[in-house]
């Protein structure tokens, strides 16, 4: 039992965990089971985990067909697990270090559940691959929110679309003194996990105070990533742009519509000021889930998807949650350089909405003059109806059903020579991929340079859901889908191979939730998108975001 162990006080809803526990090698990870062991004798959770998918919709759904036992949209079924697992086919010996997958993967207290995705406690899924062995691990992150919530069976902290339910007026007074100053914000930080320059693992959400240090080793939650500036701001990107050399990430400023764009290195904690764009159109910043950078600039996007001080303050979640959308204030790509902070282009661009970019880069002439800047994203069709489609009981009650709206490799084209607009177009005919696309990734080395492949989910319908894993050639304008009926892949993770001259020359790591309620790591080759290897978990993990590369050491 020393690889299976469930804190004392979640109780698994049955043993079948036992019963598929993966076969055992004492080999070099037997330290890694100590400190893990360890860890364990720590205080544990004083809350139960019940079955959410008992709950019955609260809107009439057609009757789905579809008879899955799919656990990506439930709750993890235990606070965490480690242990080896069994290889089926060939981990290449050079894959060595750690994957490690963030993402909301507690969605109840108690009998209350939550309703969207985005709305659940942080789960972290660790993978570490040495000599071709396996080890997964996975823990809840314990940040306030979270320990708040167990100790009180109840949320006491704003989440993306939850509010706590205000015990009286006069407390409610105090709640909205609280959002101003960001003390009743969330720091679940559920959304992704990035390795700093300097080693440090930091995983994230949109709130600046969800910035939460973890051991990438033992999953342990070590304590708040404090910023040291005074630079202030509540809310961030959720995806800064992090690389072994610095951390960019853009600060919205709901007062002043516009966006604030900072620089942090490694070793310090300190984001200092590069640059200030202000909003072209609307009351508030568009959204800023992500942006791209290329070598010499920053991309801001202002998306007319825009933040709401209206919705922020709204005890129930509204049809765009905290955003509205306004078609009316357009869209627009602003292009800042990174040296100097100044703004050296500002378009307008048709309507989109995007929750990731994939990458971008400076086009040039003959000459070498930098004519224009290409973006890359996820882009949904102008259609906000997506952020309703991560509504909890609609993942779950339709599964095979055909709701997933349109999604395309939007490429922006932000003209460099003054001209007032840029364009918006499909990279690639998005019928390849089924016409969906999001949770993109590249190989890291191409960042914010002329690149030919993504990897990303797209659809193979009917579905609900991104349900391919799917590899982009953007100059061949093809795609190479894998799919698997039934199952949900996790954004699929680009590691290269060390010295590779190929840029897919690597390896793809995708976690998956089958139709059986069974999970699985899966690799495909980078280059030829065959599987190389899978290795199958104790139990299915619920769906997860976003991840990162931790090389060993
Ligand atoms: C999981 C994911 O992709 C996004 C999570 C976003 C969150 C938790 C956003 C939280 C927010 C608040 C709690 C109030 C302020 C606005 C906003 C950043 C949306
Ligand atoms: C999972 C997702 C969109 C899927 C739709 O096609 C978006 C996730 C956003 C946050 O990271
Ligand atoms: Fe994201």
């Amino acid at each position: 039992m020393s690889s299976l162990v469930f804190s004392s006080s979640i109780k698994p809803s049955t043993k079948n965990h036992e019963r598929d526990r993966p076969s055992k090698h004492e080999s070099s990870i037997s330290a890694e089971k100590k400190i893990f062991n360890r860890n364990l004798c720590k205080s544990s959770p004083g809350f139960t985990v019940t079955n959410i998918a008992t709950t019955k919709p609260s809107t009439v759904v057609p009757p789905s067909k579809n008879d899955s036992k799919l656990v990506a949209w439930t709750s993890v079924k235990q606070e965490r697990w480690q242990g080896e697992l069994h290889v089926q086919g060939q981990i290449p010996l050079w894959l060595s270090g750690t994957y490690l997958r963030n993402g909301p993967g507690l969605w109840h207290l108690g009998d209350y559940n939550f309703r969207h995705l985005f709305d659940g406690y942080a789960t972290l899924v660790r993978l570490h691959f040495e000599n071709g062995h396996l080890i997964m691990a996975h823990r809840q992150i314990e940040s306030e929110a979270y320990k708040a919530a167990r100790k009180n069976n109840k949320i006491c902290y704003r989440e993306f679309s939850e509010v706590p339910k205000p015990d009286n007026f006069l407390s409610y007074i105090g709640d909205l003194a609280n959002l101003f100053s960001g003390a009743s914000l969330t720091d679940n930080a559920n959304t992704g996990v990035v390795k700093l320059g300097d080693g440090r693992v930091v995983c994230l959400t949109e709130t600046i105070k969800g910035s939460i240090v973890v051991d990438p080793d033992t999953l342990d939650t070590i304590g708040k990533f404090e910023f040291s500036d005074n630079l202030g701001g509540l809310i961030h990107s959720a995806h800064p742009i992090v690389t072994d050399t610095e951390f960019l990430t853009l600060i919205p400023d709901l007062i002043n519509p516009g966006y604030m764009v900072v620089r942090m290195e490694p070793g310090t904690n300190e984001r200092k000021y590069i640059g200030r764009v202000n909003c072209r159109g609307g009351p508030s910043p568009g959204w800023v889930h992500s942006f791209p950078v290329t070598e010499h600039y920053v991309v801001v996007p202002e998306m007319p998807l825009r933040y709401c001080a209206q919705n922020l303050l709204k005890a129930e979640p509204t049809p765009l949650y905290k955003f509205q959308w306004h078609p009316e204030s357009k869209g627009y790509m602003h292009i800042m350089c990174k040296a100097s902070g100044k703004l050296v282009a500002s378009v307008e661009v048709p309507l989109y909405v995007t929750f990731h970019f994939i990458n971008a880069y400076e086009e040039k002439d003959e000459d070498g003059r930098v004519i224009a800047v290409i973006a890359d994203c996820c882009e949904h069709s102008a259609d906000t109806s997506i952020l309703q489609k991560l509504r909890l009981q609609d993942l779950r009650s339709s599964a095979g059903q055909d709701v997933l709206p349109d999604a395309k490799v939007g490429r922006f084209r932000i003209p460099m020579d003054g001209s007032p607009y840029g364009s918006l177009k499909a990279a690639l005919d998005p019928n390849e991929h089924g016409k969906g696309m999001d949770m993109c990734s590249i190989n890291p080395n191409f960042l914010g340079k002329k690149y030919r492949y993504a990897y990303a989910c797209g659809a193979q319908r009917p579905c609900n859901f991104p349900n391919t894993i799917t590899k982009i050639d953007l100059v061949e304008k093809k795609a190479k889908n894998w799919y698997d009926e039934g199952s949900i892949p996790s954004e699929p993770f680009f590691v290269p191979r060390p010295g590779a001259t190929e840029e897919d020359d690597g390896v793809v790591i995708s976690i998956i939730s089958d139709k059986n309620g069974e999970g699985y790591a899966l690799l495909l080759d980078g280059s030829t998108f065959e599987e190389i290897a899978r290795a199958k978990f104790p139990y299915g993990l619920p769906y997860g975001l976003h991840g990162c590369w931790v090389p060993k050491k």
